[in-house]
This record gives C-alpha cells, sequence and structure tokens, in this order.
C-alpha cells in the first residue's frame, strides 16, 4: 500500500502525493463533508451526523499535516479537526481516481465477474448445490449465492418436496418479497391469480416483473407434483446473447438501450401495476455497462409514446433478430424441473420460460428482492470490511 509522501493546499483543494508518484486531489468542503470523526459520524450504524449544509462553502485547512499513514487537517470553520488515513484517501481519490471504479471493492470485485454462458458451455457442469449442505453451513450457503451470481442460476438437489421446507430454503437465503401473488407462493393452473403462469399455456422466455420499478432480483421453483406432460423450462443467459446482440447489431443495442417499454400486469379485478417510468429493454449503469435484461413479451403494454415514430418499425426489426437469438439452440437450455430439485435464478439476468402442459402441476416458489441479495453477496464473498471501505 502507497504511504502519504507529501499534502499541501491552496485555497480550494488539498493536494497529496503518494509514494507510488500518483498526486490527486480534494475540494476542501469535500473532505469536510467526510470527516470521520465521532462528530460527524456515528461508527456503529455508518452514518453520517454531520449536517452538511451548515458547512462554510469556503472552508479550508487552518493547518495540514501528515505523516506516512495520515493526514491530518485543522479546518477554518469551528477549529475542527479531522484526519484521513491513506487507504481510504487512495481508495476515494477522485480527481483523479488511483482505483478504477470497479477494483474499489479493495480491487476484489473481480471474483464478481459473471460467467456468461452458452448451452454448450454450462451443460456439462450445471451449477449445484445441497439443500442440507446449504442449510447446515455457512461456506455452503456462501457458494450457492456465489454460483447464483456468476452463472445467473443454481439448482439445489434433495429438497424435501413440500412448501414448508422449499420456503425454508429461499428464507435461509433470505426473506422473501411479498407481491399481489402472495409472498410463498404455491401455485397451479386454475387462474387463482389472472396471469398465464397459472394456466397450462406455454410461456416463451421472459424475465418476470417487468411492470415494477423494481424487478424482483431472483425468482426460486420448486416442481412439486405432474402427473401430465410438458412443462419444460428453460433458462437463457440473456447477458451473453446481448454482447452477441451488440456485436451483430450495434444499433439495435442502442436503440433497445434507450426505447421505455410499458409494461403491466392488470389481470386481477383491483391491479394495475405499471412502472412510473417505463424502462428499456436493455438497462446499462452511466458507465455503459449493462445491469438488467427486462423481456417479456406479454405483459408489454400498448406502445403509444414515440418521441420519433419513425423508430417503429426499426424496434419490431430489433426485437424479432433478438427472439431469434434467445431462441437459438445454443442459448436456449431446455431443462425439465422434478420434484426434489429447485432452481433458483437472477431474474435481471436470465430468462425462464415453460411450456404448455397436461395433466395437473404444482408449482411453489418465491421472489426475492435484487438489493437484498446484492447485499449477502458482497458481504458473505467480499467480507464486512472490503464493503464497509467501499462506502
Ligand atoms: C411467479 N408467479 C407465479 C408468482 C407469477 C408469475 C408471473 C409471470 C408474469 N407474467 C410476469 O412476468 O411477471
Ligand atoms: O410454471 C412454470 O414453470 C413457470 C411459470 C412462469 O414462467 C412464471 O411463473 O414466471
Amino acid at each position: 500500500m502507497a504511504t502519504i509522501k507529501s499534502a499541501s493546499f491552496d485555497d480550494s483543494k488539498v493536494s497529496v502525493t503518494f509514494s507510488d508518484g500518483n498526486t490527486t486531489v480534494y475540494h476542501h468542503i469535500w473532505l469536510r463533508d467526510n470527516c470521520h470523526c465521532e462528530e460527524c459520524f456515528y461508527g456503529p450504524t455508518k452514518q453520517r451526523l454531520l449536517n452538511t449544509a451548515t458547512l462554510d462553502l469556503g472552508i479550508k485547512p487552518l493547518t495540514l499535516n501528515n505523516d506516512d499513514d495520515t493526514m491530518t487537517i485543522k479546518w477554518s470553520q469551528d477549529n475542527h479537526k479531522s484526519e484521513y488515513t491513506k487507504e481510504w484517501l487512495y481508495l476515494h481519490a477522485y480527481y483523479p481516481r488511483l482505483v478504477p471504479v470497479d477494483e474499489k471493492l479493495a480491487g476484489q470485485k473481480t471474483k464478481l465477474k459473471q460467467q456468461l454462458w452458452t448451452v454448450d458451455s454450462i451443460k456439462k457442469t450445471m451449477p449445484t448445490v445441497d439443500f442440507n449442505q446449504v442449510l447446515d453451513s455457512e461456506d455452503a450457503l456462501t457458494d450457492w449465492i456465489l454460483k447464483i451470481w456468476l452463472h445467473g442460476f443454481c439448482l439445489i438437489d434433495n429438497v424435501p418436496v413440500n412448501p414448508e421446507d422449499t420456503q425454508k430454503l429461499v428464507e435461509r437465503l433470505m426473506y422473501i418479497r411479498p407481491t399481489h401473488y402472495g409472498g410463498f407462493w404455491d401455485f397451479t393452473s386454475d387462474l387463482a391469480k389472472a396471469d398465464t403462469a397459472y394456466t397450462n399455456f406455454d410461456i416463451a422466455g421472459h424475465t418476470d416483473g417487468t411492470y415494477w420499478n423494481d424487478t424482483p432480483g431472483l425468482q426460486l421453483f420448486h416442481l412439486l407434483a405432474h402427473d401430465g406432460e410438458g412443462g419444460t423450462t428453460s433458462l437463457v443467459d440473456a447477458f451473453q446473447c446481448a454482447k452477441e446482440y451488440k456485436k451483430l447489431y450495434p444499433e439495435y443495442f442502442d436503440l433497445l438501450t434507450k426505447i421505455p417499454v410499458p409494461a403491466h400486469s392488470a389481470g386481477e379485478e383491483m391491479v394495475c401495476i405499471q412502472p412510473d417510468i417505463a424502462q428499456p429493454i436493455f438497462k446499462l449503469d452511466l458507465q455503459g455497462e449493462l445491469v438488467q435484461v427486462r423481456w417479456n413479451q406479454s405483459d408489454r403494454s400498448c406502445m403509444d409514446s414515440w418521441t420519433d415514430p419513425e423508430l417503429v418499425p426499426k424496434f419490431y426489426d430489433a426485437i424479432t433478430k433478438w427472439f431469434a437469438l434467445v431462441t437459438k439452440p445454443e442459448n436456449e437450455l431446455f431443462y425439465q424441473l422434478k420434484p426434489g430439485q429447485c432452481l433458483i435464478f437472477d431474474n435481471w439476468r436470465c430468462f425462464h420460460s415453460r411450456t404448455e402442459f397436461t395433466g395437473k402441476r404444482r408449482m411453489c416458489g418465491a421472489y426475492i428482492n435484487r438489493d437484498d441479495f446484492m447485499s449477502a453477496l458482497k458481504i458473505r464473498v467480499l467480507g464486512r470490511e472490503a464493503v464497509l471501505n467501499s462506502i
């Protein structure tokens, strides 16, 4: 770890040079805002106590000292004293950054790099864990969480064939997200809820909840019983497909990151869920990285709001090409669920489907929030210390 070689200040900024030769600057007001003394920051809850609005915008150091490890500033306002460690200064440097954004978690974020798959690459080694191990061991739980993240899905073997143990399995991972379908669902083709999931129809590959502002992060299924034919599941790594799509049709990829696609859930008499802001099919972060694919043709609403109506035929061409790609045999993995084996998947990344079926079929399962899952993933895989350092 580089140490602090020197530190100085002018009217608006502090400049720090580290022993590795890097120099970076920090605005006075920014440094003061990030003071972690007991008066400004409550350690037990990791929350700011300081009311930033009370700071003098022209605040500057009265004195500034440093040794190899720490920089100490006495401020012009209230003679307040702040200390900054070399680790903290280096990690949070922004002008310029010294640590790339995605390595901010103490360089560990590479451990979380998703492993995209095609049918060929995944079918040999389907990510799988064991129910009893996951319930009994913290390491097995961490392994399960990481597998879900890396591959976008995971199978769980040896699950007792009943809803109670299935619910226990979900809750071992995280509390369940209640929705208008209920909390833990136990469903069949009786239209108990007015959605095609509660029929025996074929349902093409999709992500659930395109009509929520906050799409459920994970979905777990357990096929408890089926005495007929059909009802096969498929999975698609939509991130892998998006990567290929971007290569094949860069303009269409761009288009589908921009065109908002409205959606609804409106089957129930007293329900009409629609997002406040319609979202595009490919949702990017501010660095342009794909964070979510939202895709459900059945739940798409009428698209009658176009900034440029000339985009209409392009949109249809773009989604037709996308559909062709995600249903290619090398991308769509058909898999027969069976009692005793659960499937959990990342609903921001993987599509699931179900073929038409005959007979009586009983499924149970639940949703988990994305934020809660990401929290568990980071804490368990990267460790609390690295995660806290990054905030
Ligand atoms: C999972 N569960 C059976 C409760 C509901 C399924 C809802 C499927 C829906 N058309 C959507 O995309 O959200
Ligand atoms: O019945 C199934 O296998 C899955 C139904 C479905 O696609 C869903 O619930 O989202």
